[in-house]
């Protein structure tokens, strides 16, 4: 299939509400379509054969996937362009920064009370855009951020989503598996490389050891790498990377994929707790921002699963941006409102024509 009929394709699923997705993986030029054939609702069971899979947050709600058997599926490589990021400024209310900045205090609370470690807090930004193009949305979205995983997804249950996320959930190749903590957040600065604080390396640390106790259920020989900085478009992670083999017979990605989400790097630490402060004091559903998306193929062991982190949702003429950040009990709720705005430039540059 040529390019420009797969832009031709996008449309006409669209338009008719036929699910599709789109994904290129960190550091590759090619992208792989699933066009699904007829309109049928695909939800439940997704881990069984190999498909796209789209999963909320909220792990008592439906996931979503397109399965390969009743699916086009095709990749081509992408056009390649290069493309001049500038900051995108956007009007932010007075009235967000107070709730995000009441919602941070309260995360804080809770964790100087002993009640948690950490907790990921989250918010949406309605931004209104003009109408959608395929092609220019897509040739941001491929071109720029090219070591995160790139998606557009569409269903007519979830809606339009996009996103371009540096976070693996998981990776499996047969038997073996790689997983990342990934958390701490510096805005890059050309000058110099971050400079961690102990705010943001506790922060981090509380990842890799919850990925590490959740995994030791399921799996067996579980190596843990140095931590290393990693770059996700205009900002700074810390990261470490986890690997290991399944139990044999035991594990399958599904209960490798139940057992890691949600992590603390968008959850919290206990899960239990943070999930629930989440749900209440949050103040809205955040849908599939923070579940897990991904190429799977349960069969030939070989699937790769990604956290969906700086992503949008389209509807008609609104983009919602979702963006959040580990609080803990350093946290100061000033940084945490810029550390969101700096997030959110990830889905603006992708949208900066549409602006
Ligand atoms: C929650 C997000 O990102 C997560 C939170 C991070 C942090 O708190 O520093 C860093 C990377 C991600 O694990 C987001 O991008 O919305």
């Amino acid at each position: 299939m040529e390019y420009s009929a797969m832009l031709e394709k996008i449309k006409s699923q669209y338009d008719s509400k036929i699910p599709f997705s789109i994904y290129s993986l960190p550091d590759s030029d090619t992208i792989t379509c699933y066009f699904q054939i007829k309109n049928e609702i695909m939800e439940g069971n997704c881990f069984l054969e190999q498909d796209m899979l789209f999963a909320p947050f909220d792990s008592e709600k439906p996931l979503y996937c397109i399965p390969a058997n009743k699916a086009e599926v095709v990749s081509i490589p992408f056009p390649k362009n290069s493309i001049t990021q500038q900051e995108v400024s956007i009007d932010e209310k007075e009235e967000d920064l107070i709730k995000h900045l009441k919602l941070v205090k309260a995360a804080r609370d809770a964790i100087k009370n002993k009640k948690a470690n950490k907790i990921v807090v989250s918010r949406k930004k309605d931004i209104v855009i003009q109408p959608l193009d395929f092609s220019i949305l897509l040739n941001r979205l491929f071109n720029l951020f090219s070591n995160t995983y790139r998606y557009l997804w569409y269903h007519p249950d979830t809606g339009l989503w996009c996103g371009a996320t540096p976070e693996t959930l998981v990776k499996t190749e047969g038997l073996s598996f790689t997983t990342m903590a990934l958390a701490g957040t510096q805005k890059v600065n050309s000058k110099r490389p971050p400079d961690w604080t102990s705010k943001e390396i506790t922060e981090q640390q509380y990842v890799t050891d919850a990925i590490t106790t959740s995994l030791q259920r399921v799996t067996s020989v579980v190596k843990i790498s140095k931590t290393y900085t990693q770059l996700a478009g205009s900002l700074a992670h810390l990261r470490t990377d986890i690997s290991g083999v399944l139990k044999n017979g035991k594990a399958t990605l599904a209960t490798i994929s139940n057992a890691l989400h949600p992590t603390p790097a968008v959850c919290g630490t206990p899960t239990k707790f943070a999930k629930s402060f989440i749900a209440f004091n949050e103040g809205y559903d955040r849908e599939f921002y923070t579940g897990f998306t991904g190429p799977i193929n349960p069969g030939s062991g070989d699937s790769q699963l990604f956290v969906n982190l700086r992503c949008l949702k389209i509807e008609e003429t609104t983009a919602t941006l979702y963006v959040g950040g580990g609080i803990t009990i350093d946290s100061e709720p000033e940084k945490e409102w810029e550390e969101t705005k700096n997030k959110m430039q990830t889905m603006l540059q992708v949208l900066q024509p549409f602006l």
